[in-house]
């Protein structure tokens, strides 16, 4: 399998490549030359893979001959047994018409875990086999940022530097960052939002010759891996609902921010797993809803919600859309992204429109209606849902269903993670042990200006010493390699 730029600027890469690539080198984001196409008698046979082996089935065809299976199978197990769950993302029964894909099960309690463990050990793998040195920059409005720290913190060969907005992530995901005290983690806070920390890694990993220098590499899901690691769970859900509900039509409502997870599951759509609908959920922060809706893509000012994760105007994913909604047409894509940067919001004619309308029906969530079925879902069923959670159930319940219709909300998070919009809503939690114990930890942290060449600056501290050592290891390992 290759992968090409959205923006057509690259060659094809490989896997490995790809991984260690990040964003492209012409400033697109990567995607798979082409999608496998999965017929319903492969589906059948799949429906009763573990997490682990539906993940081996489907990741080993981005993967290719570049990992060797027996390899990815251990690396699939080894991502998946720091789970609390045995099924890794079990689905629950709400009510008839509404379940949930809890995706929160593992190390730091957000969806982001899925991907993040199984990424941390490709690049574990990738820097074994080939000696890359794997110097991850990452931003985050709270979750990437804690799962990713989880699954590379201590790994020798990896150092980690995650921007994050200060004052605007909740105090357990700031926790779950800063108490880490490995060495190979560096957490900077910065004076703005988490647009202003991503445009930052943007002009970052953009500046080729500063990305190579210092060996700069993605976790977010500008990395394709994320996306592709995010495929399996619409699979495994749609395999258990309809096991449940045999007949029935499954559609799918995502809280979206950066809008990888809603992505994904607009892949899986298109490599054949029949989605009725995709729902996407945004809290205040609108512009996708907008997009959907009236067809313009103009980002509008920061909203502080009680989802906090999903406080983003521009999403990085967005790109990675554009590219198959114009037919795989680069040509259009960058054109589409030169005119956004030229006047700051791009539109799409109403033919484009009709057939984005087709891919996804799209409500804004307000923070009071946020808390309402936070609320009212606890009154009904006793479940605690988190504020993100909260938002697709609600923008499941609020967009019409057809008959027959089962729509499967996923749970990106635990409730202990907000809890102070699960304490506006006029409910208490009890923490999980894990949770509870960072409150007595010591943070390490920095703060630092919003602005590319602050971030730099640190950036050539921090990796710097690292990159020069590597290098000169290499450089006496190719030495007394030439000599024998
Ligand atoms: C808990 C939670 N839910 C939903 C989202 C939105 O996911 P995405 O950015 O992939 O759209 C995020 C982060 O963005 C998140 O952390
Ligand atoms: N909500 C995310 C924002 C970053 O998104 P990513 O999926 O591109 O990593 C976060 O929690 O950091």
């Amino acid at each position: 399998m290759k992968y090409v730029s959205t923006r057509g600027g690259i060659a094809p890469v490989g896997f490995i490549e790809g991984v260690l690539m990040g964003l492209a080198d012409d400033g697109g984001l990567l995607v798979p030359e082409h999608l496998p196409q999965l017929s319903r008698g492969t589906l059948e046979q799949w429906r009763g893979l573990s997490y682990q082996d539906l993940t081996l089935e489907l990741f080993s065809l981005f993967t290719g001959d570049e990992i060797p299976r027996t390899e990815l199978k251990a690396m699939i197990d080894e991502s998946y047994a720091t789970f609390r769950h045995p099924e890794v993302t079990p689905v629950r029964r709400l009510n008839d018409d509404l379940y949930l894909l809890e995706l929160f099960h593992g190390p730091t309690f957000a969806f982001k875990d899925v991907a993040l463990q199984l990424l941390g050990n490709v690049y574990s793998y990738i820097s074994q086999q080939t000696g890359s040195i794997i110097h991850i920059l990452g931003a985050t409005s709270g979750d990437t940022g804690a799962s990713a720290i989880a699954g590379v913190r201590g790994k020798p060969g990896v150092r980690i530097c995650i921007l994050y907005p200060e004052g605007r992530v909740s105090k357990v995901q700031e926790l779950q960052m800063t108490t880490i005290q490995d060495e190979n983690v560096l957490n900077l806070a910065i004076d703005g939002t988490f647009d202003d920390a991503q445009r930052i890694i943007k002009e970052l990993f953009g500046d080729v010759a500063f990305k190579q220098r210092y060996h700069l590499r993605a976790i977010n899901s500008i990395n394709i891996v994320r996306i592709l690691a995010q495929i399996t769970y619409y699979f495994y859900a749609y395999f258990r609902v309809t096991e449940e509900r045999p007949g029935s039509n499954i559609s799918f409502s995502v809280p979206t921010g950066n809008f990888g997870d809603l992505f994904a599951g607009y892949l899986a759509k298109r490599m054949g797993l029949p989605i009725e609908r995709l729902v996407l959920a945004t809290n205040e922060n609108d512009i996708l809803v907008r997009f959907v809706q009236e067809g313009e893509y103009r980002p509008a000012a920061f909203r502080g919600t009680y989802s906090p994760s999903m406080d983003i105007q521009v999403a990085s994913n967005f790109e990675r859309y554009l590219y198959y909604l114009y037919g795989e047409d680069t040509g259009k894509v960058s054109g589409l992204m030169s005119e956004f940067r030229a006047q700051g919001f791009l539109k799409v004619p109403s033919a484009d429109q009709e057939q984005v309308q087709a891919d996804f029906a799209a409500h804004s969530v307000q923070n009071d209606a946020c808390l309402d079925t936070i609320r009212q879902t606890y009154q009904d069923t006793g479940y605690l849902l988190d504020p993100h959670t909260a938002c697709a159930v609600t923008a499941a319940g609020t967009l019409t269903s057809a008959a027959g219709e089962v729509s499967v909300s996923l749970a990106t998070a635990h409730p202990a993670k907000f809890n102070e919009a699960i304490l506006l809503a006029g409910l208490e939690q009890s923490f999980p042990p894990e949770i509870a114990a960072l409150f007595n930890l010591p943070q390490r942290q920095q703060l630092a200006p919003a602005t590319t060449e602050a971030i730099a600056g640190r950036l050539r501290d921090f990796f710097g010493a690292a990159t020069d050592a590597a290098q000169l290891r290499e450089e006496l390992l190719l030495g007394e390699r030439d000599r024998v």
